[in-house]
C-alpha cells in the first residue's frame, strides 16, 4: 500500500503514547525464557516483537524471524544452548544477506555447534543446541553490537558465566550497555572494563520481578523531526518515557536541539517543543545511535541545515543499505548529497520536490523518517506498512496529530 501524506497545518498540540522499545523487549523476551519468574509490562508491539516471542515459544524444527536482526542474533544464541534440540533459523530474503558469521564463529569457539544452510557466514543456520563448554572468547565489536548482546544474554546460564573481549572500536555500544543493565536488574553481576566484558552465572533462583519496558526512543525521533519542521511553539508530549533512559536514541533530547526543538521530562513523558534556535550546519557522529540517522537526515533536508553525518558504517548492513537509500531518496527529493561508507553530506540546495514517491525498500525507517516531510510539501511513502517492524501504530498516531494519510 502506498501513502500519500499531507498536512494544511504546520501547528501542532498533541500526546502520543508510542509503543515499547523494541530492543528493550526482545532482550526481556530472552532472559524471560530463560527465567521465567519474570514478568514484563509496555511489551513492544512491533512485526519484530512479534516474531521474537513466536520463535522462543516455537516447537518447530525452523524458525523464521522475518527481517528482525535482533530476533536473528538472540535466538541464534538462545537456540545454540538448548540442549537435545536441532533447529533452523531463517528470515526474509534480506537478512540472508545480512553477515552473522562473527557471531557463530564466537558461539562455536565456546562449543556450539552451528552450521550455515546456505551461504557462509550468513542465515539460515542449523543449530544443533548443547552445553558450551568454554568461557572466554574474543570477538570483533565494529561490526554489530547485536553479536556482543547475544552473547551477555545467554551467560548468565553457562556454568562458569562468560568473558568477552572486545577487539576493534565498539560500535553501537549503548545497545551493549542496555544488555548488561538489564542483566543487572535482574540480579545478574557484570564488569565492563575497557574491551573486556565478564558475566558471572546466576547462582541463586531469579526472584519474580515485573520490568517495564520504557516506550521507544527511535520511534520517538520522527516526532523529534515534526516539531523540528513545525511553527515555533508547536508541542508534542509522549509516553511512556524517562529521563535515565537504557536507550542510546534518547540522545535525541541533546542532538534536535540544535534542529530547534527543547525537550522537557514529565513525571512519565518527555514534552517537545519547536523553539526557533536551530544550528547554521549539523555535524555529528552516530556511532552510538545509528538508528536515528535516517531522521536527522531527512530533518536537515526539510530546514535546509547542511550536515556532515559520521560513524555511519553498520547503515549498508541494516534492513537496506541506509546511505544508498537515503542518497537514492533524497535526491529524488532535490537534495544535493554525497554519502561514502560510512558517513553522509548534505549540502544546501534550496529545492524541495512535491509529489515525489519515496520508496521503502523493506526499510520502516525509511517511511519514517521520510513522513515528516509532509509538513513542507505533499509526498508519497511507497509500501508504508513497512513501518510495522518496529511501530505499528505510525500512520494512525500521524492521524491523530492532524496529518492526512490517503
Ligand atoms: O541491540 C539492539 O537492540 C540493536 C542494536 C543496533 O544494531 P547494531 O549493533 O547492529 O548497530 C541497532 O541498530 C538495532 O536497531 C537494535
Ligand atoms: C537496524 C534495525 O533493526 P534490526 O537490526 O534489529 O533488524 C532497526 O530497527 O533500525
Amino acid at each position: 500500500m502506498n501513502c500519500k501524506v499531507s498536512t494544511s497545518d504546520s501547528f501542532f498540540k498533541a500526546a502520543i503514547n508510542i509503543t515499547g522499545s523494541k530492543s528493550e523487549t526482545n532482550r526481556l523476551l530472552l532472559l524471560q525464557a530463560l527465567f521465567p519468574s519474570l514478568t514484563i509490562e509496555n511489551i513492544s508491539n512491533s512485526d519484530d516483537a512479534g516474531v521474537m516471542q513466536k520463535g522462543l515459544a516455537s516447537n518447530e524444527t525452523v524458525v523464521d524471524i522475518h527481517h528482525a536482526g535482533t530476533a536473528m542474533r538472540f535466538l541464534t544464541a538462545y537456540f545454540a544452548v538448548q540442549e537435545e534440540r536441532e533447529v533452523v533459523l531463517t528470515g526474509s530474503s534480506r537478512m540472508k544477506e545480512r553477515p552473522i558469521k562473527i557471531l557463530v564463529e564466537a558461539l562455536n569457539q565456546l562449543g556450539a555447534q552451528i552450521t550455515y544452510e546456505e551461504n557462509e557466514g550468513y542465515p539460515p543456520l542449523r543449530i544443533s543446541g548443547k552445553q558450551l563448554t568454554k568461557d572466554k572468547v574474543t570477538l570483533p565489536a565494529d561490526v554489530s553490537s547485536q553479536y556482543i548482546s547475544a552473547l551477555l544474554l545467554i551467560a548468565p546460564k553457562l556454568k562458569n558465566g562468560l568473558e568477552l573481549t572486545l577487539d576493534g572500536k565498539i560500535t553501537s555500544i549503548p545497545y551493549i550497555q542496555m544488555t548488561l543493565a538489564l542483566l543487572e536488574e535482574i540480579g545478574v553481576k557484570t564488569v565492563f572494563k575497557e574491551n573486556v566484558i565478564k558475566v558471572f552465572p546466576i547462582t541463586e533462583e531469579v526472584l519474580p520481578k515485573t520490568l517495564t519496558v520504557e516506550s521507544d526512543w527511535s520511534s520517538a525521533s520522527y516526532y523529534y523531526s515534526i516539531v523540528a519542521l513545525s511553527k515555533t511553539g508547536s508541542q508534542i508530549e509522549l509516553s511512556s518515557y524517562k529521563e535515565n533512559s537504557l536507550q542510546g536514541d534518547s540522545a535525541l533530547a541533546t542532538l534536535y536541539k540544535q534542529m530547534g526543538v527543547d525537550t522537557t521530562y514529565k513525571k512519565n513523558s518527555i514534552v517537545l517543543t519547536k523553539v526557533p534556535h536551530e544550528a547554521a550546519s549539523i555535524e555529528f557522529d552516530l556511532t552510538k545511535t545509528p538508528d536515528i540517522a535516517q531522521t536527522i537526515a531527512v530533518t536537515c533536508f526539510g530546514l535546509q541545515i547542511p550536515c556532515a553525518l559520521s560513524g555511519l558504517h553498520t547503515l549498508k548492513i541494516k534492513e537496506t543499505d541506509r546511505l544508498e537509500a537515503l542518497k537514492t531518496e533524497l535526491t529524488k527529493l532535490g537534495a544535493s548529497i554525497s554519502v561514502t561508507d560510512k558517513a553522509l553530506f548534505l549540502e544546501v540546495s534550496n529545492t524541495l520536490n512535491s509529489h515525489v514517491a519515496i520508496d521503502t525498500y523493506n526499510d520502516h525507517r525509511m517511511a519514517m523518517a521520510f513522513a515528516p516531510l509532509a509538513i513542507k510539501t505533499p509526498i508519497i511513502i511507497n509500501d508504508a506498512m513497512v513501518v510495522s517492524k518496529s511501530y505499528p501504530d505510525f500512520w494512525e498516531d500521524l492521524k491523530a496529530l492532524g496529518f492526512e494519510v490517503l
